[in-house]
Formats: structure tokens, C-alpha cells, sequence
């Protein structure tokens, strides 16, 4: 059984850059038939909060993605110990006492001398004696993984194959002086007890990778698939971060756009695909191919999200957005006819709010040419009006008018609407009805 995860930090709103990883797994699973675990990284307890950890969830549910495995590594404390503990038992973790000043120091000296600012070990040849002395002194150790130098090589769903030189890396420090975890240790425990199968997530996680396929085989367990895909960037770009707060989820959402349209951006930018309006997680899924994503960062155009969520609104059925009519207090009786009739000249669902005021005015008619307009009035069909009135109406009034085209539909536009431009007024007719539509033309 193929098992993904999406593994953010909740220690700000996940924004459209962290939404790219969640729906590459996401989508990878639903092609594959595979299941998704949400696990939240809160190791970090400082900056770990519950509603960014409840946010996480909601964000991601709003772009559609349902886990069907949940987890929180703040749980798993005892399973991360225990593997801390295999790990020093096998002498692949060891207690160092350096000071973060001591650290910079060496390193400073060994740029000095044009040698790479590696961590050189010196831990691993104190004495017991030693060891004891620092402890007396209140020294708490940090505990490092001992890497082979050796190159650890993997064939990369999205980067083919692909590898990291540990020589060339420091022992990653796995536990700090307050007995907390960094980020690589759980990581690998957790993706080991959960059955991962594929990792997929950012390139910023490379050299993690390196790191990490030798703590998985430290550990005995098979180490499991891995995908690196690029990051996104703003249009000029720079990274996002979730600290920071850059273009969150949440905010795209409070600002009208689809989900359909945020992840279009975030998954088809920077892809084999051009980025255009795709609704349903199933048919991204199908057009999505992992080793078909670039390797250079993928740039996004925030005012691309205009355009896609335009598309997907122009298209959209009734149903999806029957709810956020009602909010917006559009009757239910004539909802879907006004939905029809509207949705063609709308960038978000919101603004349909404008064209439902329109119908139900108060408007203020525009009125230039009276005795056009008053010809208008005159050959105002009987109610009830239908899709068919606008055109019956309109071939009348030009037959007692002479007047065509612009000269025709602009002036019934501007005293039905009091605006000159709008939605096709054969929809819009029947919504405002024969009543109103005389009322608005018998002004001045
Ligand atoms: N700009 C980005 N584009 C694509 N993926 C990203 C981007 N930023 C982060 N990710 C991915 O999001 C996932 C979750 O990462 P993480 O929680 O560390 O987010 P972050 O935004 O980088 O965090 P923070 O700002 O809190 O350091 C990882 O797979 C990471 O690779």
C-alpha cells in the first residue's frame, strides 16, 4: 500500500507554497490509490501553537484534501526516545558539550585555513573523565549522528537520480541541550512507524535526505521513496515563509478565490503543464506527472489567481455555489436562474452580492433620451417575463425606434441597470421583472 504524508510545522497559516507538497502527495495518492497522513511537526514547542495546528487543517480541507491518517509528533515523544536510544546503543549518536561560541570559533578557523567548516569530531574523543567534567560544570550535551562519509544516492520521483556526498556534511545534531528534537530524528521514526512509502516534499529537503537515509538504515528499516519537487517563488523570486506569513492559504481564501484556482497555481506552476484553470482534484491527479516537474524554481504570478478563479467561477454549476448565494442573501427561488444569468461576468463569487442589487434595486436609472425610453415602456411585454422577453422586447422597440445595436441595448441598460455595463440582460430581464423594469423606466 503506497503511503504519502504532508508534514508542515504549525507555527504560522500554511501558505500557497506549503500547498504545493500537500497536493503533489495528495494527488500522487489518489492516482495511485494510496493513502495521505496529515502529521503535524510540532516539535517545536515554542513556536507550535494549537490554532495554527486547527488552521492547518481547515486550510487544507478547504482545498479538499481529506487525511486519512492523522498525527502529531508532540505524541510520539516515547517512539523518538527509544530510537535516540538504539541509535546511541549502536554508537551512531554521541553526546558533545561545545558551546554554540566554541562551535563558531573552530569553524571560523578552519575557513581561515580554506578547510570546509565541517564539525570535526572532537566529541567523539573525549574521555569519560572529560565527559564528567562538563557535566559537573551544569554542561548539558547535544547529541550528533555519527554520518558515514559516504555518497547516499537515490533515484528521485522528480529529479531522477540523484545524491549527497556525507563526507562533505557535519554530523547533524539530532537532540539540543534541553533534550528536544530537531526536525531529522522524528522525522525518520515517525515515516518508519507510520509505513511510509514515498516522501514527497520540497527541494528544500535534499540534503536532509542524505542525512536521513542513513538514520533509516541506522535503524534497520527500509528506507522509502523519495521526491524532491521545487519551490515556488513570488514573481520576483523570492521564498515564502510561513513565519512571515506570505500569501496564506486562509488570506486567499477570506479574499474570494476557489480552491480550484489556488491549486491550479500552486501545483501546475513550474510544471510540465501550463498553469490554467483545472477544477476537480481528480483531473489534476491525471495530468500531474512527478518526473515531469521542472528543476528550476517555479515562479508564480499572484495575479494569475485572478484569471483562473474568473475561469472556474464561469463555469461553475449552481450547486457549488448555492451556499455563498444564500450568505449573500440572494433568494432561493430565483438563485440558480440568477447564478446562470451572472456568473459569466464575475471574478469571484462575492461580486455576484453587486448584480444581486441590481435586480433587486434600488437602482438609480440612467436616462438621456426620454422619448426612446417612454417607447420602451410602451412596448413592455405583459409578465410573465421568460429568457425569451429581452429579445421579443428589444426587436419591438427597434421597430418603433429605428434604433440598433449600441444605440438599442445601451439606453434599456442604462435605465433597467442604471450601469452600462454588465451581465446579458435575456437572463437578467425575467430576475428584475416586469414590474421593477417598468418602474426603472418610468423615472424623469
Ligand atoms: N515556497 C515553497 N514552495 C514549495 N514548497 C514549499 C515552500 N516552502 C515550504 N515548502 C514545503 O512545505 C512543506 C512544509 O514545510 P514547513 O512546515 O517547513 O514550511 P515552511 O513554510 O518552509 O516553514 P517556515 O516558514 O515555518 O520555516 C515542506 O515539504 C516544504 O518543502
Amino acid at each position: 500500500m503506497i503511503r504519502v504524508r504532508f508534514a508542515p510545522s504549525p507555527t504560522g497559516y500554511l501558505h500557497i507554497g506549503n500547498a504545493r507538497p500537500a497536493l503533489l502527495n495528495a494527488l500522487y495518492a489518489r492516482r495511485h490509490g494510496g493513502q495521505f497522513l496529515l502529521r503535524l511537526d510540532d516539535t517545536d514547542l515554542a513556536r507550535s501553537t494549537e490554532a495554527f495546528a486547527q488552521a492547518a487543517r481547515e486550510d487544507l480541507a478547504w482545498l479538499g484534501i481529506e487525511p486519512d491518517l492523522f498525527a502529531r509528533q508532540s505524541d510520539r515523544k516515547a517512539e523518538h526516545d527509544a530510537a535516540a536510544e538504539r541509535l546511541k546503543a549502536a554508537g551512531r549518536l554521541y553526546a558533545c558539550y561545545e558551546t554554540p561560541e566554541e562551535l563558531d570559533r573552530r569553524r571560523k578557523r578552519q575557513l581561515g585555513r580554506g578547510q570546509p567548516p565541517i564539525y570535526d569530531r572532537a566529541a567523539l574523543k573525549l574521555t569519560a573523565e572529560e565527559r564528567t567534567a562538563f557535566e559537573a560544570e551544569g554542561r548539558r550535551p547535544h547529541w550528533r549522528f555519527l554520518l558515514d562519509a559516504r555518497t547516499v544516492a537515490w533515484d528521485d520521483l522528480v529529479r531522477g537520480p540523484a545524491h549527497i556526498d556525507c563526507a562533505s556534511l557535519s554530523d547533524p545534531v539530532l537532540i539540543r541541550e534541553d533534550g528536544t528534537y530537531l526536525y531529522t530524528l522524528p522525522s525518520v521514526v515517525d515515516d518508519i512507524d507510520f509505513g511510509i512509502t514515498h516522501v514527497i516534499r520540497g527541494e528544500d529537503h535534499v540534503t536532509n535526505t542524505g542525512v536521513q537515509v542513513q538514520i533509516f538504515e541506522a535503524l534497520g528499516a527500509p528506507v522509502p521513496v523519495f521526491g524532491h519537487h521545487n519551490l515556488l517563488t513570488t514573481a520576483d523570486g523570492e521564498g515564502l515563509s510561513k513565519r512571515l506569513g506570505h500569501l496564506s492559504l486562509r488570506g486567499l481564501r477570506e479574499a474570494g478565490y476557489e480552491p480550484g484556482a489556488v491549486r491550479s497555481l500552486a501545483v501546475l506552476t513550474g510544471s510540465a503543464e501550463s498553469v490554467r484553470a483545472v477544477e476537480g482534484l481528480d483531473e489534476l491527479a491525471e495530468i500531474i506527472d512527478l518526473s515531469e516537474i521542472s528543476r528550476a524554481p517555479a515562479r508564480f504570478d499572484e495575479s494569475d489567481l485572478d484569471g483562473l478563479n474568473a475561469r472556474l467561477i464561469h463555469a461553475m454549476p449552481y450547486e457549488q455555489a448555492a451556499e455563498r448565494l444564500r450568505a449573500l442573501g440572494v433568494a432561493d427561488n430565483t438563485a440558480e436562474a440568477f447564478w446562470l444569468a451572472v456568473r459569466a461576468n464575475l471574478g469571484k463569487v462575492e461580486d455576484a452580492a453587486e448584480w444581486w442589487r441590481v435586480v433587486e434595486g434600488p437602482v438609480t436609472p440612467q436616462i438621456e433620451d426620454a422619448a426612446f425610453i417612454a417607447a420602451a415602456r410602451e412596448t413592455l411585454p405583459q409578465a410573465p417575463f421568460d429568457e425569451t422577453t429581452w429579445k421579443g422586447w428589444t426587436a419591438d422597440v427597434k421597430a418603433r425606434t429605428g434604433a440598433k445595436g449600441r444605440a438599442l441595448f445601451m439606453p434599456l441598460r442604462l435605465a433597467l441597470t442604471g450601469l452600462d455595463h454588465g451581465p446579458d440582460l435575456a437572463g437578467l430581464l425575467p430576475l428584475i421583472g416586469r414590474d421593477r423594469a417598468l418602474e426603472r423606466l418610468s423615472v424623469g
